[in-house]
């Protein structure tokens, strides 16, 4: 496992991330809707919803490079896209970003060098690789080339890429796709290992039993918030045994509410 300390870092309240009002257009739509919520610092917050819903959208306004976005977002106390934030901040996309003609070893190398560069930085440099991909569980493989990889291997140099920088708040989206079971278990165990020395988690995810997880849950649908709070919260407030009938539940209340005639 990774030794990972990051600076303690957040707004006043203790949130890592808060939305007043955030609002974001793609195109001509209007993806997300006057959302307001907060991401609280050292802790797991899983965003959960259908495909479509604005995830992906909601990430890249946290991390800064969603264009259209209106509203109030910070981020470890900084407007969002601020860039002092980038170092602070480790963002793994759905489509896995490594150079297929390198080794994983290489690709981490690559990533460290950018991160901190010189020679003086070697060994450290070194160390932070070695860490990155143990964490990962893909120490065997890191002198095989990325493009030999299977896709949940890829995803995984991904995630040692954005480990490397020891961020405070790491963004996720969908990094278990893929996986198989005994994977995911281990990947989960890492974020909770992460969250328990200080990191800021924001994961998506499809996959309901994953929310069961998380610390927290955002709940969406067709870009807004549908609920937030705890998993145990949610299911007892809608009396289901389970998240994902929770969401459910959720989702049917919200839908005859649209249907109800005014
Ligand atoms: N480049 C774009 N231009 C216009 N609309 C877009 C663009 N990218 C996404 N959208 C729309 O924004 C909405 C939200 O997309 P987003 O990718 O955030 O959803 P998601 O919940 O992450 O979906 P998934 O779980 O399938 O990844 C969708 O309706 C999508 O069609």
């Amino acid at each position: 496992m990774m030794n990972y300390a990051p600076e303690p870092a957040a707004t006043a309240d203790g949130a890592a991330v808060t939305a007043h009002g955030l609002t974001v257009v793609r195109g001509r739509r209007t993806v997300l809707r006057n959302l307001d919520f907060a991401v609280p610092r050292g802790r797991i917050t899983g965003l959960l919803g259908p495909s479509g819903c604005g995830k992906t959208t909601l990430m890249r306004a946290i991390v800064g490079t969603q264009a259209k976005v209106t509203g109030t977002l910070e981020v470890l106390g900084r407007p969002a896209g601020d860039a002092t934030l980038r170092p602070r901040i480790g963002y793994v996309t759905q489509a896995p970003s490594v150079y297929a003609d390198l080794t994983v070893r290489q690709n981490l190398d690559y990533f460290a060098a950018v991160l901190q560069p010189g020679r003086d930085h070697r060994g450290a440099r070194h160390d932070a690789v070695t860490r990155a991909i143990a964490a990962v569980d893909l120490t065997s493989h890191q002198t095989a080339l990325a493009g030999s990889l299977s896709g949940g291997q890829s995803s995984r140099v991904s995630l040692a890429v954005a480990l490397l920088a020891t961020p405070e708040l790491l963004v996720l989206d969908e990094p278990t796709v893929g996986l198989d079971p005994v994977l995911r278990r281990d990947l989960w165990n890492l974020f909770h290992t992460l969250a328990n020395r200080g990191a800021t988690l924001l994961i998506s995810s499809h996959v309901m039993d994953e929310a069961e997880r998380c610390h927290r849950l955002l709940l969406m649908r067709e870009g807004e918030i549908l609920a937030e709070n705890t998993p145990e919260a949610l299911r007892s407030r809608t009396r289901r045994a389970t998240v994902e009938e929770a969401f459910l539940h959720l989702v049917d209340e919200a839908n005859s509410r649209q249907e109800a005639p005014r």
